[in-house]
C-alpha cells in the first residue's frame, strides 16, 4: 500500500497519553460493546495445555501435543531448551528500550503503513479504533528482510541479544515442527524442508502501558497470525493474553520461563483420516505445498484468535516471534488432507502473496485467512482436478 494513500490521523504513543490522560481514554480507543473485554465471556477456569519439549517425542507427550493443536492450537512448552537466563536478559533489554525517552525510540520509527520499526502497525484509517500498546518490529531473517536502521543502538547489547535469542527461538521452531509433523503422522522434516532455508523470522516487541479504563481497551485487537508458529514470551507477572474458545475468551496465565507457541494461519488444514505414512513423498508435497499451518493441513490444525487486554496498575511485556516458510514458497493443503470428503478449502498462493495481504489489513480476527479460502465447490472441484493431472 502506497504511503501516499493512508489517512490514519493523529495516533499517540500510548506511553506518553498515559502520562497525560489521567482518569480517561482518548475515544479513539474506546471500543465498541462486544469488542471490550468484558463484551464476550471470560472463562477463567480453562487453560491452554502445557506440553513439555524435553518428554517429546514421547508417545504421551506426542498425543499430548497433537490435541493441544487440534483442540486449542494454543499451549505453553516448558523444558523448551533456551536458557532462562537468555529468556530474562531478552525482557530487560527491550524493556530498557521501551523505558527511553521518546525522542530516542523515534529514531527508529515505523512508517505509516510499515510493518518494521517503533510505532503502530496494522493503522490504515482516520476512524479505526488503536490499541492501548507501543511496539518494536523487526524482520529477523533471512538478511534481506532486515532493516538494520531500525535495530535499536540503545539500549547497548540489544542487538547481540536479539542476534542470541533469535538463534535460539529459531532451533525452537524447527523442532516443535518436526514434532507437529509427527503429529499429524508425516515424516519429522516435512515442514521443515518445505518451508527452505530462507524461513522467515520476524520478531514484535509488544508494550502495554497500564491504562486507567481498562475494561473500555484493548491492548492489542483480536487477530490470527499470519506465520506457521508463533513463538511468544510474557511477563510472569501480568497477564493480558486471551484466547478464543468458542464463544468465550481464556485467559493465559503466565509460567515463569514457560514459552507460549500457538500456530498460524499456514498451518491450518482440515479435519480428516489421515493415511500417508507409508507414501510420503517430499516430491510431491513440494509441488503441491498450497498454505502455512491451517492452509498446509486443510484445515485439520487451525490458527486461533486471541488478544491482549490490559491492567489499570501493572504494565506489561511480550516479546513475540514469528515464524514462516520462505516467501516464494507455493501453499496450500498437502494432498494427504484433500479428500472426496474434505475437499481443498484453500487455494495456492506464495507466503510472500499471503505476508504482502496480512500487513496491508488490520487486525480483525481471522478475516486475513479469508484471502485463501475457496469458496465454492466448482472452485473446489477444479482445484482437485488440476491436481490430479
Ligand atoms: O501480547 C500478547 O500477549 C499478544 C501478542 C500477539 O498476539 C502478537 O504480537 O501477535
Ligand atoms: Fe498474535
Amino acid at each position: 500500500m502506497a504511503t501516499a494513500e493512508i489517512k490514519i490521523g493523529q495516533v499517540d504513543d500510548v506511553q506518553e497519553l498515559q502520562r497525560t490522560c489521567h482518569a480517561t481514554v482518548p475515544e479513539r480507543y474506546v471500543r465498541d460493546g462486544e469488542e471490550r473485554p468484558d463484551g464476550a465471556k471470560v472463562c477463567d477456569h480453562a487453560q491452554i495445555p502445557v506440553v513439555d519439549v524435553g518428554e517429546l517425542p514421547r508417545d504421551d507427550e506426542l498425543n499430548k501435543l497433537r490435541l493441544a493443536c487440534e483442540e486449542w492450537g494454543f499451549f505453553q512448552v516448558v523444558n523448551h531448551g533456551i536458557a532462562d537466563e537468555l529468556l530474562d536478559e531478552m525482557e530487560k533489554v527491550t524493556r530498557e528500550f521501551f523505558m527511553l525517552p521518546l525522542e530516542e525510540k523515534e529514531k527508529y520509527p515505523m512508517e505509516p503503513g510499515g510493518i518494521q520499526g517503533y510505532g503502530h502497525a496494522f493503522v490504515f484509517s482516520e476512524d479505526q479504533k488503536l490499541d492501548w500498546s507501543n511496539m518494536l518490529a523487526l524482520g529477523v531473517d533471512p538478511a534481506f528482510i532486515r532493516r538494520p536502521h531500525l535495530w535499536p543502538t540503545n539500549p547497548a547489547g540489544f542487538t547481540e541479544t536479539l542476534e542470541r535469542y533469535s538463534g535460539e527461538v529459531r532451533a525452537l521452531c524447527r523442532r516443535l515442527l518436526s514434532h507437529i509433523a509427527e503429529t499429524l503422522a508425516l515424516a519429522p522434516g516435512t515442514f521443515n524442508d518445505m518451508f527452505g532455508g530462507e524461513a522467515v523470522q520476524a520478531v514484535r516487541m509488544n508494550f502495554y502501558p497500564p491504562c486507567p479504563r481498562p475494561e473500555l481497551v484493548l491492548g492489542l485487537s483480536a487477530h490470527s497470525d499470519g506465520s506457521a508458529v508463533t513463538v511468544l514470551q510474557q511477563d510472569a507477572s501480568c497477564a493480558g493474553l486471551q484466547v478464543r474458545r468458542d464463544d468465550a475468551w481464556v485467559p493465559v496465565h503466565p509460567i515463569p520461563h514457560a514459552l507460549v507457541i500457538n500456530l498460524g494461519d499456514s498451518l491450518e488444514a482440515r479435519k480428516q483420516a489421515i493415511n500417508l505414512h507409508n507414501d510420503f513423498n517430499l516430491h510431491r508435497v513440494r509441488a503441491c505445498v498450497c498454505g502455512c499451518v491451517q492452509v498446509l493441513t486443510n484445515g485439520r490444525y487451525k490458527s486461533v484468535e486471541h488478544r491482549a487486554v490490559t491492567s489499570e496498575k501493572q504494565d506489561r511485556l511480550s516479546i513475540v516471534t514469528f515464524y514462516a516458510p520462505a516467501y516464494d514458497v507455493e501453499l496450500g493443503p498437502m494432498p494427504e488432507f484433500v479428500t472426496d470428503d474434505e475437499p481443498c478449502r484453500y487455494r495456492r498462493f506464495s507466503h510472500g502473496e499471503y505476508s504482502r495481504h496480512y500487513v496491508t489489513s488490520k487486525l480483525e480476527g481471522k478475516k486475513t485467512l479469508e484471502f485463501a479460502k475457496i469458496n465454492n465447490s466448482t472452485e473446489s472441484e477444479l482445484l482437485k482436478r488440476t491436481e490430479a493431472a
